[in-house]
């Protein structure tokens, strides 16, 4: 990419994940039709468990991105009260089917499934999500394995404001296993010094006022203010928080965006930040996956 659609991308202070995404989604649009010509058709197999209403857009948003690059997809909507074991059996279905290249289980699940045998039960090489050990294992070992969406996307984005980010102090706050964790993994792997902050950590305002590169990933809407940041911070707002304003509900990030605007260098907005961004990583990724299912890429992830 040259340094005009750079500059473009990232118009002024605002880091536009909308036009980030849509940039990967025809890089992979292009390649799907490159496998496609091969005679292989890229497909996703998306799983939702239950009935929440945010999940149901989510996936409706991941399925109608899979079908504008050329994805197939196939879904299997389960009612909430499914057991653990019919939901085991339809993801061994799914595993030996050579048609489906990757595979998405909707998180949340409900109460009483365990999250973590139902990730594991995915084999490494569908698993689109990057969530089972072996990529979580390969991906802190800095091998090249499916990477969680959300981080990678988030990579993406910070990549497109430097292109090195060696040396940067990078401030991760939230420490789960699909965002804060695999996100300092990345970070560590571009020679960040990297903190991550979670609830039990002290003085986390010291802390996030440390950071050349902010990320914020929390679920607590418009935390992170001014005086929170060092001047001149690269900001990177992972958090989705629906709120009641002014009589209507809208999305705000973990970040508060006018605050801190005049103080930051670069800053994703919610929505348009980071949320795009996921979606086309997942594209990315079932494209990936087939390529390695079809040998036509040397991704490590396990089983391949
Ligand atoms: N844009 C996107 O594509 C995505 C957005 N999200 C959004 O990102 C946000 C985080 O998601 P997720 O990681 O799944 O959330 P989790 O609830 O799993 O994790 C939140 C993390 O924040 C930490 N935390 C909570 N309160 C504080 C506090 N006051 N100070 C410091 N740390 C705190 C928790 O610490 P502890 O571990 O100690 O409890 C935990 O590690 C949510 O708003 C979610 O909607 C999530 C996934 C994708
Ligand atoms: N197995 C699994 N994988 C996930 O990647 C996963 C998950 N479960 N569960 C829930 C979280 C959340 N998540 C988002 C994806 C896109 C947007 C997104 O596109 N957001 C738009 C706004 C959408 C809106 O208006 O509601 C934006 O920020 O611009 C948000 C959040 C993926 N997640």
């Amino acid at each position: 990419m040259n340094s005009q659609t750079q500059a473009i991308l990232a118009t002024d202070k605002r880091i536009d994940g909308k036009a980030i995404s849509a940039q990967v989604l025809s890089e992979v649009a292009e390649q799907v039709g490159q496998l496609q010509a091969q005679g292989v058709h890229p497909c996703l197999a998306v799983v939702l468990v239950g009935d929440d209403p945010a999940s149901q857009v989510y996936v409706k948003n991941k399925l109608l991105r899979a079908a504008e690059v050329g994805i197939l997809s196939v879904e299997h909507y389960l009612p909430a009260q499914t057991s653990a074991e019919t939901l085991l059996s339809l993801i061994e279905t799914l595993n030996e089917d050579a048609k489906v290249h990757g595979i998405l289980v909707q998180l949340p699940l409900p109460q009483g499934i365990d999250e973590i045998q139902v990730l594991e039960a995915i084999k490494p090489i569908k698993d689109v999500d990057g969530f089972h050990s072996s990529n979580v294992g390969g991906l802190s070992q800095g091998r090249s394995v499916l990477q969680p969406c959300t981080p990678s996307g988030c990579m993406r984005l910070l990549n497109q404001v430097r292109a090195d980010l060696s040396g940067m102090h990078a401030v991760v706050v939230g420490r789960s296993n699909i965002v804060g964790k695999p996100m300092a993994a990345l970070l560590l792997q571009a020679n960040c010094t990297v903190t991550l902050v979670h609830s039990k950590s002290r003085d986390i305002k010291s802390l996030c006022q440390m950071a050349d590169i902010l990320v914020a990933a929390v679920g607590r809407p418009e935390m992170i203010k001014q005086d929170w940041l060092k001047p001149g911070a690269i900001v990177i707002d992972v958090g989705i928080n629906r709120v009641e304003k002014e009589g209507r509900s809208r999305l705000v990030g973990d970040v508060d965006y006018a605050d801190v605007l005049d103080k930051v260098e670069a800053i994703t907005p919610v929505p348009g930040g980071v949320g795009p961004m996921t979606i086309a990583m997942l594209m990315s990724n079932t494209l990936a996956a087939a390529q390695k299912q079809h040998k036509l890429l040397s991704i490590s992830a396990i089983d391949g």
